[in-house]
């Protein structure tokens, strides 16, 4: 892709999903996938006819295996990075109120992480300019 080709814009939903020692869950990708290794916000794509929020609770669920409602998802910040193939924009949501007990569903790694330790854990690039809006809200 030279510079002058147009990039598609990829919509992805996130959550910093706290727990009530205001630590952040973080998910390891699986080997295989783009980013492997690095650790991120649950989420995923906004599949056609989705609003993010309605992604959210889906992939909640479907990733970590817990029950949110859509007005438990306050929305903080947002990431809008450029990938080599894609324009990521990212919203980042923060997830107090929820059912359940996260499990990796999908055999990814889960870390519960205090908000001074985020940066010991490596993230995506679009991920690293999100810290400081969790480091001041927690
Ligand atoms: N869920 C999530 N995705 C992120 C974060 N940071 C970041 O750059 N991403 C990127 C990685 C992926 O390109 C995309 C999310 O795609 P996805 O998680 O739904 O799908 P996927 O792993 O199957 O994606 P891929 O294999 O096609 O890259 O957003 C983050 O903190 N959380």
């Amino acid at each position: 892709m030279t510079a002058d080709t147009p990039r598609s814009i990829l919509l992805v939903a996130a959550c910093a999903l706290l727990d009530s020692d205001g630590r952040i869950l973080l998910a390891q990708r699986p080997e295989g996938k783009s980013l492997a290794g690095l650790w991120e916000f649950p989420g995923g794509k906004v599949e056609p006819g989705e609003t993010p929020e309605e992604t959210l609770v889906r992939e909640l669920e479907e990733e970590l295996g817990i029950i949110t409602k859509i007005p438990c998802l306050a929305p903080l910040t947002f990431a809008s990075h450029t990938y080599e193939t894609f324009h990521l924009l990212m919203p980042l949501y923060v997830c107090r109120r929820y059912e359940g007990i996260a499990q990796g569903c999908e055999g990814q790694a889960l870390k519960w992480v205090k908000p001074g330790d985020l940066r010991s854990y490596p993230m995506p690039p679009a991920d690293e300019p999100l810290i400081p809006f969790l480091q001041d809200l927690l």
